[in-house]
């Protein structure tokens, strides 16, 4: 039976976010007790945080919402990349193009080890070139252990602007650290959430068939 990678980060109160967002929060309204069958609690999150997919609403008002993406880009064949060696942006030259063989769905996995327990706001971001690249290529989905494309004081997100440019989709927040790199199923469905522009996502990996 093929090995089943989850690679989505816990939620929790105490989950890293975005600096100035909200926390990630559970509350519960019913307990289970006397007169009282069930515990249902209830979820506050940012929609950017931990593991999840942008809409193209979060970086362009026609764009469309979580509810509204074609789900096609999230689940399918992908190859991991192992981009380590990238020294603040993943560049042409850090990529092994010759491993991409076609791939429609690529990960890139920047982190030595994931930073769980705090915010990291030197992530390695992606050059907009290599987002064109990527889309020239036929990919339609990049995914990254990063927070997100581009450097958190982006204000002119070159990298997302590429994405739209090719109507890619994007993974962030990724947790890639036990992968090895390669190819694998991807799953990663966005929730219907209308007026979205993410949605958390519970990423796996599947060895490929
Ligand atoms: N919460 C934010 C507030 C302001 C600017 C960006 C964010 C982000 O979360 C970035 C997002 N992950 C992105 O890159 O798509
Ligand atoms: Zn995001
Ligand atoms: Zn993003």
């Amino acid at each position: 039976m093929s090995r089943l990678w989850d690679i989505s980060q816990p939620l929790h109160p105490d989950l890293p976010v975005w600096p100035g967002e909200p926390p990630f929060a559970i509350t519960r309204h019913a307990v289970i007790g006397e007169g009282c069958p069930v515990n249902v609690g209830a979820i506050s999150t940012p929609l950017h945080a931990g593991t999840h997919g942008d809409a193209p609403f979060h970086y362009a008002n026609d764009g469309a919402s979580s509810a509204e993406c074609d789900l096609e880009p999230y689940i399918g064949p992908c190859v991991l990349l192992d981009v380590r060696h990238a020294q603040g942006r993943v560049e042409v030259g850090d990529v092994d193009w010759d491993a991409l063989h076609g791939a429609t769905r690529v990960l890139l996995r920047t982190y030595e080890h994931f930073p769980h327990e705090a915010w990291d706001s030197d992530f390695t971001a992606v050059a907009s070139e290599v987002i064109t690249r990527l889309g020239a290529l036929g990919v339609r989905l990049i995914g990254t252990d990063a927070a997100s494309l581009d450097p958190e004081q982006s204000k002119t997100l070159d990298a997302h602007r590429a994405v739209k440019a090719a109507d890619m989709r994007i993974l962030e927040g990724l947790v890639l650290d036990d992968v090895p790199p390669g190819r694998y199923e991807l799953i990663a469905l966005p929730l219907r959430i209308v007026g979205a522009d993410a949605s958390p996502v519970r990423a796996v990996l599947k060895d490929a068939a």
